[in-house]
């Protein structure tokens, strides 16, 4: 055994002496020859591609972009399959950010793709740059190399680098944070969009629910078929329905299940329609525009009105109320129409990039001009309305993590005979201690159920006696008319 060591090691010191004196002493273009003849033979005993991807490329040492997906890709891929990780720690921001793990240093990984087995390293060069004697810095390289058998060459170059780059795009989508945008004057503001509404905690009809998943979906995967149809690649959702129906948590969903920005236009902060212009262009796709309570912040006259608060200490509202007040100087001389709307929207949002959707919410669907919500602008027109039974499980399930009860039939019949909002009946679900027992929350949303069902047939009686006093009242009148011969 020593022997054999022995050996290896004195035929290793020849062949670097060998070496050594071949590029000291032979003229260069001797060299080029040796090396290509060299290159040959290794390529016929040893019948492996290797291709390197460097992190940097170009003359101005850009950062490639194949490295950064290759690199994306094998975070995904090699956390299961490495046996040493690193991890990229300048990638964690927030919570909902996951880990990013990659390869370490001098790691390999084996994947299959379509039967054929490739080898993933990553590895590292370290060159020393010489500026003077006393200052030398050493300049760290970094590659990822692929290694597969010549065999399958087009297979890997055609499909695989193409599956590589494809999937590290759907992986970047997916863990990409989302963020909310919001407006002052001309400008967008930015925060990470933490919203955790989904569709799944919605509280809704189940098929209708289900029907506007499918009609995002559609949407989502519509590119070519906007474009066969010479369509802009945007939607329109119109959400309407009383205060606290979901209409926001809708459009939380939505951001969440598409993976889309959101820009909250708060129109009333807009000074005239050059201003929602400029705006406008500055959004990007995969995005939901959304203005809230667009009755509110558009007179159909062209003059604004100030936005009126409805609902006080609702989430997200409080902020926009402050916003209102730091705009109050400019609200006075602010002239964005609906016709200005309408043009932006048909015009510069539909042109700048696809894949943008467009929200309107409003608790009074009927004061809004047909112009601003006919389809093909607001496509589908959504209701949310007071809580059913069928909403009322999914509450159930979100807030106790109850699927049934023997309570739930009281409940679903009180549900008929009343009319309470998700945002209510989630209120009286939620536990008021740490302790509360599911039946003492399910009770007290019993009694705040009957409560309301007493008020109202308090408010039907009270609205018939009015009624049936106005219908006396005009009889008497009809009467007295009568009498006094005027009809005759
Ligand atoms: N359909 C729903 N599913 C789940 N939660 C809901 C639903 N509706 C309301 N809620 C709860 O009530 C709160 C208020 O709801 P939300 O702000 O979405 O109502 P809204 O219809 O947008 O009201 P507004 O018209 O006042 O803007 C939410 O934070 C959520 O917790």
């Amino acid at each position: 055994m020593y022997k054999m060591w022995t050996q290896a090691g004195s035929l290793m010191a020849s062949t670097m002496f060998i070496y050594t004196m071949f590029m000291r002493f032979f003229p260069s273009p001797l060299q080029a020859r040796v090396r290509r003849y060299t290159n040959k033979f290794t390529s016929f005993v040893y019948p492996y591609i290797r291709i390197r991807f460097h992190e940097f490329t170009g003359e101005r040492l850009m950062k490639s972009e194949a490295y950064n997906a290759i690199q994306t890709y094998l975070s995904e891929h090699s956390s299961q399959r490495a046996s040493k990780l690193k991890a990229e720690a300048i990638k964690v921001k927030d919570t909902r950010t996951p880990l990013m793990l990659s390869m370490d240093d001098n790691e390999e990984i084996i994947e299959e793709f379509q039967g054929v087995k490739v080898w993933w390293g990553s590895y590292k060069t370290t060159s020393k740059t010489q500026s003077f004697p006393w200052n030398s810095s050493s300049d760290e390289k970094r590659y990822y190399k692929l290694t597969f058998h010549k065999h399958y060459r087009s297979l890997i170059t055609d499909s695989y680098l193409k599956h590589v780059l494809e999937e590290a795009k759907a992986i970047e989508m997916k863990n990409r944070q989302l963020k909310l945008y919001t407006n002052s004057k001309t400008r967008w503001s930015h925060v990470v969009f933490e919203h955790p509404a989904t569709f799944e905690t919605l509280a809704m009809k189940p098929k209708e629910k289900e029907c506007i998943i499918n009609d995002l979906v559609k949407f989502k995967s519509g590119k070519t078929y906007y474009a066969k149809i010479g369509k802009a690649w945007k939607r329109g959702y119109l959400l309407y329905g009383p205060p606290g129906t979901g209409k926001s948590t809708m459009v939380a969903a939505m951001a969440n299940f598409m993976n889309y920005d959101v820009y909250d236009l708060e129109l009333t902060a807009v000074k005239d329609n050059s201003d929602l212009r400029k705006l406008l262009i500055n959004t990007s796709s995969k995005s939901i525009m959304v203005i809230e309570d667009i009755d509110c912040s558009l007179d159909l006259t062209g003059q604004r009105k100030k936005r009126k608060e409805k609902v006080e200490g609702r989430e997200g509202k409080d902020s926009r109320k402050r916003g209102d007040e730091d705009d109050d100087d400019d609200d006075r001389g602010s002239k964005v129409t609906l016709s200005g709307l309408l043009n932006v929207i048909d015009g510069i949002w539909s042109a700048c990039g696809g894949e943008r959707i467009m929200v309107f919410t409003t608790n009074f669907v009927e004061k809004l001009d047909p112009a601003l919500i006919r389809r093909g602008r607001m496509d589908k027109h959504i209701e949310l309305s007071y809580c059913c039974y069928e909403a009322f499980k999914v509450l159930a399930q979100n807030y106790l993590g109850l699927e049934s009860h023997q309570l739930f039939p009281k409940i679903e019949k009180l549900l008929e005979e009343t009319k309470m909002t998700p945002a209510d009946v989630a209120e009286n679900l939620m536990p008021k201690s740490l302790d509360e027992e599911v039946d003492t929350c399910l009770h007290n949303l019993i009694q705040a159920l009957e409560r309301s069902k007493v008020d109202l047939e308090k408010k039907k009686a009270e609205t018939e006696r009015k009624q049936s006093n106005v219908q006396k009242t005009s009889e008497n009148h009809g009467e007295g008319m009568e009498e006094n011969g005027v009809i005759n």
